[in-house]
């Protein structure tokens, strides 16, 4: 097995390896009463939400030198025993799971646990799935978020985090991604040093009580010398400050390393959950913004805190704007309004994950279709509209051939679960370094 080189410098680099989730038996269990504990804003059509997943995934299949989904890499660091059963253990400590439980995880095949912990184990008298109405009453409980792997853990630079949930729904994933990262066959080579940030590992230990929130959804890596890190209604201030403290310490013995975090000071609303969805880069000038939070005069506008790794002791400062402040450190961006000009539009379509677009290389970008004034927008900006089926059927597309793409994906039933491309993806590595 070839080792993998974690390496993201850019979010609009052409993709060397990603790592998605094709949603399992977890998003068939969902009943509507566990909706809205469970972050989702309707129940899905499985195989739908599957069909329009995996047209996703071939899409970024034409581009990446490999697309990777997370379960197969969760069974393959399982197959070692002993990693297998301290994962049972941790998750026991991080849940609460009772003894015969995790004896039956014991005794599974990886494929088997990592099926379970994800796709959820119902009690074996369990009638149906009636239960999840009341107390959500599951030997073990599926974790149908999975699917947007971009928040629990996040490559930065040539190291990662393994982020910490701000929701009750999310909190075993990045467990999972703690695991894969030390253990996988293919990433064990990365050691702590390589790691910026991890509070699960504390918090199995009983060495912290309460950990502090960061989502991945909040972190893009805008060069290979700034981040934008949202605080918002999933990311806390002292979680940033704890991930700045890290990567300052790696900037003073490596100068490679990044030099500024700007910290967007985002309001804490659902529809805004996430800096990626209001605020996302499509090419090497470009980016797809939600425009009351970014233009000048707007009542809305975000206000910055920049932080200064460079130094000793991180040294701060507050800017009104993002655009602005990216510009002072040499990102310099020309905004494309998602739902374009009409004020109704731009809401409805932020909503929908008009802003969250993922670049598969510098302008070309894949995004949901069903935004049609956001692609209105893009095709403005000299984006060429095409549809997922086109990219995948018509022999001599070639969506590297240098011209600016936007890659339209059906997404009727992945929307409903409330996150967008951008959301649904975890690079390990880009291109360049
Ligand atoms: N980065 C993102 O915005 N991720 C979308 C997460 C959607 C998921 N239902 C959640 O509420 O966490």
């Amino acid at each position: 097995m070839q080792p993998i080189h974690l390496s993201v410098f850019s979010e609009t680099a052409r993709l060397k390896q990603v790592v998605i989730h094709n949603p399992g038996p977890e998003v068939d269990l969902m009943v509507p009463g566990m909706m809205e504990k469970l972050l989702f804003d309707d129940i899905l059509h499985g195989d739908l939400a599957r069909y329009e997943h995996e047209q996703f995934r071939k899409v970024l299949a034409k581009v990446a030198d490999e697309v990777l989904d997370i379960q197969d890499l969760f069974i393959e660091s399982l197959q070692d025993q002993g990693v297998k059963l301290a994962f049972i253990e941790d998750l026991r400590r991080l849940v609460g799971l009772p003894d015969d439980t995790c004896n039956l995880l014991r005794d599974m095949a990886p494929a088997d646990a990592a099926r379970s912990v994800i796709g959820g184990l119902p009690w074996d008298d369990m009638p149906g799935h009636t239960r999840w109405e009341e107390e959500f009453d599951y030997r073990v409980r599926p974790i149908p978020n999975l699917l947007f792997m971009r928040d629990p853990a996040s490559v930065i630079g040539d190291g990662y985090s393994v982020n910490s949930m701000a929701t009750w729904a999310r909190e075993r994933e990045p467990l999972i991604l703690s695991y894969v990262f030390r253990h996988h066959p293919r990433l064990k080579h990365h050691t702590d040093q390589d790691k910026w940030f991890d509070q699960v590992t504390p918090l199995v230990r009983g060495e912290i009580k309460a950990p502090v929130s960061l989502e991945g959804g909040d972190i893009l890596v805008l060069s290979r010398k700034v981040l934008a890190v949202g605080c918002s209604e999933r990311t806390q201030a002292d979680a940033i400050h704890l991930l700045a403290e890290s990567l300052r310490a790696h900037r003073a013995e490596n100068e490679d390393s990044f030099d500024h975090l700007l910290m967007v000071l985002m309001p804490k609303k659902r529809s805004a959950m996430h800096l990626d969805t209001i605020f996302t880069r499509t090419s090497e000038g470009e980016c797809l913004v939600y425009p009351p939070y970014f233009l000048e005069g707007s009542r809305e506008l975000l206000n910055v805190t920049s932080v200064d790794l460079r130094h000793p002791e991180l040294r701060m400062s507050t800017q009104p704007s993002l655009l602005r402040s990216l510009k002072a450190v040499g990102v310099d961006l020309q905004p494309i309004f998602c739902g374009g000009k009409d004020p109704i539009l731009q809401q409805r379509e932020q909503w929908t994950d008009g802003a969250n677009a993922f670049c598969l290389a510098p302008g070309v970008i894949a995004s949901y279709a069903r935004n049609i004034a956001t692609g209105e927008a893009l095709d403005k900006a000299g984006y060429r509209v095409v549809t997922a089926q086109q990219v995948l059927t018509e022999a001599g597309l070639d969506l590297l051939d240098g011209r600016k793409y936007l890659i339209q994906i059906e997404a009727g039933e992945l929307s409903r679960a409330r996150g967008g491309p951008r959301c649904m993806t975890m690079p390990l590595s880009r291109e360049g370094a």
